[in-house]
């Protein structure tokens, strides 16, 4: 049965979209914040990457004193056509099942982000059945996407719109008071579409992007790399621009995600990503909107064999390295305390000057 589309906002066309100029993030706010970091009395550099990400979030939002203490992670469901390839141990009713397990607040990011005081936003951007799941936020853009094995997942207007939907959430979110953003996940299937968005993203051969997801056999991930093989060949996808690889073999929750990036890096919103469906949409969006990757910070490398390859494309290193393979924006989520950690300490302001020791040198260069 073919599913209602619901007639949503939409604003951008994928030229407009190609011409989004994002602004350099204030260097002179990052600048002052590792200074700040070296006159709190503790060794140079002492929390390591924790200062530069809480510089990193000064230079995106320009302030030198850093609030994060509203923070959400934002969910983005959806189902995939390529499902019935068998690439997934489950079918996509799993989907819908877990969408309702986080509306309840039951899932595992939401018994996480309850621990670091994020709010849970579900989206139902292409969920399969037409079941409105109350506490889910309707954005449906369509039923799941098709098989792209048989044509391509999405049309171009379908891909517009689901981005869309990703930027206009950074917007709303921004004027209800949010400081920073985790991305988050849920679609069976969407491993696929990642690994085959890695490998035409970063023309490398498919096996070494592609993993077993939830849990596959090895047989059952063989499969899947021949089914994402083909699927490459098909369409010639190696040849093709992001936005491109994103329509033929992407999904609608990676589409959001792209938006989500790209929505960081307009309203200047920190965005955190998570494991490696959300490090494909990070990298799509780059190279839509050059600069983007500037608002966006990293948490975990995860399972996922491809996810080290894009953080490398990405010029990013992951923080914690905890072969997590669970999406729903749990790594993300739990950068949360982490960040807020190392904020108390920034903001504490225990200097070399209150403990009576001669400040510390840096001896190489800012
Ligand atoms: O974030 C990850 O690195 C990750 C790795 C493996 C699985 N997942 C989650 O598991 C689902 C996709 O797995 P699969 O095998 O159906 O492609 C989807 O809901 C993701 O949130 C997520
Ligand atoms: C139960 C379950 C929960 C999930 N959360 C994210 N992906 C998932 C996949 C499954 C199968």
């Amino acid at each position: 049965m073919e599913c209602l589309e619901k007639p949503i906002w939409n604003k951008y066309t994928k030229e407009e979209l190609e011409q989004i100029s994002i602004p350099k993030p204030m260097e002179e706010v990052r600048k002052q914040v590792l200074h700040n970091w070296d006159v709190i009395a503790k060794p140079i550099d002492g929390l390591g990457s924790f200062e530069t990400l809480t510089a990193q979030i000064g230079a995106i939002t320009g302030e030198e004193k850093i609030d994060i203490s509203k923070k959400a992670v934002l969910i983005l469901c959806a189902d995939n056509g390529i499902v019935e390839e068998n690439i997934s141990q489950s079918g996509q009713e799993v989907t819908a099942a877990v969408a309702r397990s986080i509306a309840g607040r039951h899932s595992s990011v939401c018994q996480m982000a309850e621990v670091a005081g994020a709010d849970i936003i579900p989206v139902d951007i292409g969920i399969q059945n037409r079941e409105e799941i109350h506490g889910v936020l309707n954005k449906k853009i369509r039923c799941g996407t098709r098989n792209f094995l048989k044509e391509p997942a999405m049309t171009e207007e379908e891909t517009v719109r689901a981005m869309a939907v990703g930027m206009e959430l950074v917007r709303t979110l921004k004027e209800e008071g949010y400081r920073i953003l985790a991305t988050g996940e849920m679609g069976i299937g969407n491993t696929a579409t990642s690994s085959a968005m890695a490998a035409a993203l970063l023309k490398c051969e498919v096996p070494l992007v592609t993993g077993k997801g939830a849990g596959l056999s090895e047989k059952g991930l063989l499969h899947k790399q021949e089914v994402i093989g083909q699927a490459i060949r098909k369409y010639d996808l190696y040849e093709k621009d992001a936005f491109t690889i994103l329509e033929t073999v992407g999904g609608l929750d990676i589409a959001g995600l792209v938006g989500l990036c790209i929505g960081g890096a307009i309203y200047r919103i920190p965005i955190v990503l998570d494991g490696v469906i959300s490090l494909v949409a990070a990298l799509t969006a780059e190279k839509i909107a050059p600069g983007t990757k500037e608002y966006l910070l990293t948490s975990h490398q995860g399972k996922e064999p491809a996810a080290k390859f894009l953080l490398k494309a990405l010029e990013k290193e992951a923080v914690l390295n905890a072969h997590m393979a669970l999406g729903e924006g749990t790594g993300a989520v739990m950068m949360f305390p982490l960040l807020d950690m190392a904020l108390r300490v920034y903001h504490a302001e225990t200097t070399f000057f209150d403990i009576q020791v001669e400040q510390y040198q840096r001896f190489d260069k800012l």
